[in-house]
């Protein structure tokens, strides 16, 4: 899981163990969570043991007035970009970001959930949700997002899925010309630098092979370095469900694997570190940080973006595009930029008083995976394992000397995989359900408190799904990931205020057959926990039931429908906001070169293009959407002679 996992620190009777519990920051509770606590700062502070935090470009301190492209955003797709247009020497190029460079707690692989809620996270919430998020206070599901050189690529779990064939394969088909699979395959590989297992031309281990997986790019891919006795039971297990256990983003995606993740030696590989660090001193390339774009410039007449307005250190400044303005300020903010600057559905824009310049469906089509945080395993039940600080210690001090070991990897939630419930085609290898995975020591109620409180769920909930089962035992959750919802959001402008956030309606589980497909998840989790594989793990359903739904027959497809409502939540990955596709379709906000549809010099390169989501993870095809991008740019302006 993404958001909600904590590599728990557990030392389990079968060695397991992440070392440092996410909670609360760098370590766990107890003696033990402190003195980690401290020695990691102590390291991190020292910076040189830690050696590849990458030297990120510089904030530059006097901009030009003017650039041929202003990239606005530095994230998982904006860093591609910028760095992919700057590799062209004649060109100059300013990136433009709300946040600065990553802190050194993003480096290390299991503490991502401690950055939620910090200064590098915008930590949006939905709008009081009608059909979902029931059991979050007040009904809202939190929504962080990347604000930081690397965007929300600094912040995910670094799980690296590229989509199912079928996913862009229906974006062609849809009319967006160059998107088949085939065609965007070449990029999947460009950034790529695949580590382990070694690439042969054929069909190596587990699948891998040079025809889909490629090394040399920017993005480092790598395997968790430790993988608990758990997993190899869950990967037992699966293969007993006669499920094949192997590449996810080769050839076929259905079944179960050890997922590869954007890790280099030990520590997090995000966009800022792929593609900015070796971008940082090209003489043609500027970046500026903590500058918050406000506004998009548009020539009212020519319709033609001119430039953007925006806000460092308090003070309000301009700077021009000769060439293009690009958006990548992601699924949340590029639509919010485009409205600002009156490009949007008309009467939204109108009744904020926001002179339209173009009337097109911004902020429709939202998006979201759902993962569902239910139902709850005990597991080891008669010799439950605590975290142990002696072996937190141990494993810490592998990290910080050879960046190997427990921190060094992703604990459970590198097993993942992907299914077909009663709904889907199984002979079409177009699987409706992912699963991911996160555990806790027996009783760890700092990490479990801590996962609760940024899912936010209500206390009660809290309860029912962490507090009681985990007093009894150690406890693991397989996280349904519905892959392709049927509801349908919006995103819309709370006011002209440019620093409010917009108002984020997901419409979650609003189309019944998204609860339907959730319920069949829990069901195939029950299977798998009930297989001879994990037997000696001593598994059991906990029978905590949700307070909200307790009036319903426990077991019941009503039940676990209405355990859905409550406790389903965000994955992080919406899309959707700025629709691709061509002039038939009045959906669209940009063309399938990006271009925004009735504007001159004004493209949107992020995931917020996506005309559907994709099955899986999106981060991959969002860093894809970043290099497809830039090399339309590229061919626009120097293929096609206009440069
Ligand atoms: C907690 C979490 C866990 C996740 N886990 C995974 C995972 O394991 N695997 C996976 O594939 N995906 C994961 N995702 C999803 C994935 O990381 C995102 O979908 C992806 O990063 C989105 O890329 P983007 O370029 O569209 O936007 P972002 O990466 O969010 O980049 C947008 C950038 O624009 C900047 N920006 C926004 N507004 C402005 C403005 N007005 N002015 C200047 N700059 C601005 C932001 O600060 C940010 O840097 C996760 C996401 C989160 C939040």
């Amino acid at each position: 899981m993404e958001g909600a996992f904590c590599a728990t620190g557990a030392h389990s009777a079968w060695g397991a163990g992440a070392g440092a519990s996410c909670a609360g920051g760098a370590a766990g509770g107890g003696l033990g969570g402190a003195l980690i606590a401290s020695l990691l700062a102590a390291v991190l502070d020292a910076r040189a043991l830690l050696g590849d935090t990458g030297a990120y470009p510089p904030d530059v301190a006097s901009p030009l007035d003017a650039y041929d492209f202003v990239v606005v955003g530095g994230g998982s797709a904006g860093a591609v970009v910028a760095a992919r247009l700057s590799e062209v020497p004649h060109w100059s190029v300013l990136l433009l970001e709300a946040g600065g460079d990553p802190p050194l707690t993003s480096e290390i692989p299991p503490l991502f959930h401690s950055l939620q809620g910090t200064a590098i996270d915008w930590a949006y919430a939905t709008e009081p949700q009608q059909h979902g998020c029931l059991g979050m206070r007040d009904r809202r599901c939190a929504w962080p997002r990347g604000k930081v050189l690397g965007g929300s690529s600094v912040l995910n779990s670094m799980l690296h899925v590229r989509g199912n064939r079928r996913d862009f394969d229906a974006w062609a088909a849809a009319g967006n010309t160059g998107w088949g699979y085939d065609d965007v395959l070449p990029y999947f590989k460009k950034s790529e630098d695949m580590r382990r297992p070694v690439l042969g031309e054929g069909e190596g281990e587990d699948g891998y092979s040079a025809r889909f997986h490629a090394t040399g790019g920017p993005l480092t891919l790598d395997l968790s370095d430790h993988r608990p006795p758990l997993v190899d039971a869950l990967l037992d297990a699966a293969r007993e469900l006669g499920y094949r256990v192997g590449d996810v983003n080769g050839a076929n995606q259905t079944g179960f694997t050890l997922q590869h993740a954007a890790i280099r030696n030990g520590t997090r590989c995000s966009s800022a570190k792929a593609f900015l660090v070796p971008a940082r001193d090209r003489p043609n390339f500027h970046v500026a940080k903590f500058a918050h774009v406000t506004k998009v410039l548009l020539d009212a007449h020519t319709k033609q973006a001119v430039g953007v307005e925006y806000i460092k250190n308090g003070t309000s400044r301009t700077v021009k595009a000769n060439k293009e303005v690009i958006l990548s300020a992601g699924t949340v903010n590029s639509a919010q930029l485009l409205m600002l600057s009156g490009i949007g559905p008309k009467d939204h824009l109108e009744k904020l008083d926001i002179p339209v310049v173009r009337d097109l469906p911004v902020g429709d089509n939202l998006q979201d995976h759902m993962e569902l945080l239910t139902p709850t395993f005990m597991f080891n039940r008669s010799n439950p394992q605590s975290k142990d600080p002696v072996k937190e210690l141990e494993d810490t001090f592998q990290y910080l000397l050879h960046r190997t070991g427990p921190l060094a990897g992703l604990d459970i939630l590198q097993f993942q995989g992907f299914i077909n419930t009663k709904y889907a085609d199984p002979s079409a290898d177009y699987p409706d359900v992912q699963y991911q995975h996160i555990r806790f020591a027996f009783n760890d109620v700092e990490a479990t408190r801590r996962v609760s409180e940024v899912t936010g769920f209500t206390d009660e909930v809290y309860k029912a799904v962490f507090g009681i089962p985990n007093s009894k035992a150690e406890i693991y959750m397989p996280l349904a990931v519905l892959q392709r919802p049927k509801s349908r959001g919006t995103i819309r402008l709370r006011n002209k205020d440019p620093l409010q956030p917009p108002v984020i309606d997901p419409r979650y589980l609003s189309h019944p057959d998204d609860v339907r497909v959730l319920v069949e998840g829990v069901r195939f989790a029950l299977r798998m926990a009930r297989s001879r594989a994990l037997r000696r793990f001593e598994v059991l359903p906990s029978e905590e039931r949700v307070p909200a739904c307790a009036a319903q027959p426990a077991g019941s497809d009503e039940y676990w429908a209405c355990a859905v409502r409550h406790l389903a939540t965000t994955i992080y990955h919406p899309v959707g906001t700025c629709k691709m596709g061509p002039p038939s379709d009045a959906a669209a906000v940009v063309d399938p070169r990006l271009r925004v549809r009735g504007v001159l010099g004004l493209r949107v390169v992020d995931a917020s293009v996506m005309p559907a989501i994709v099955t899986g993870n999106i981060n991959a095809a969002v860093v894809m959407i970043g290099e497809k991008g830039a090399d339309l740019v590229k061919e626009d302006w120097l293929h096609a002679g206009s440069d």
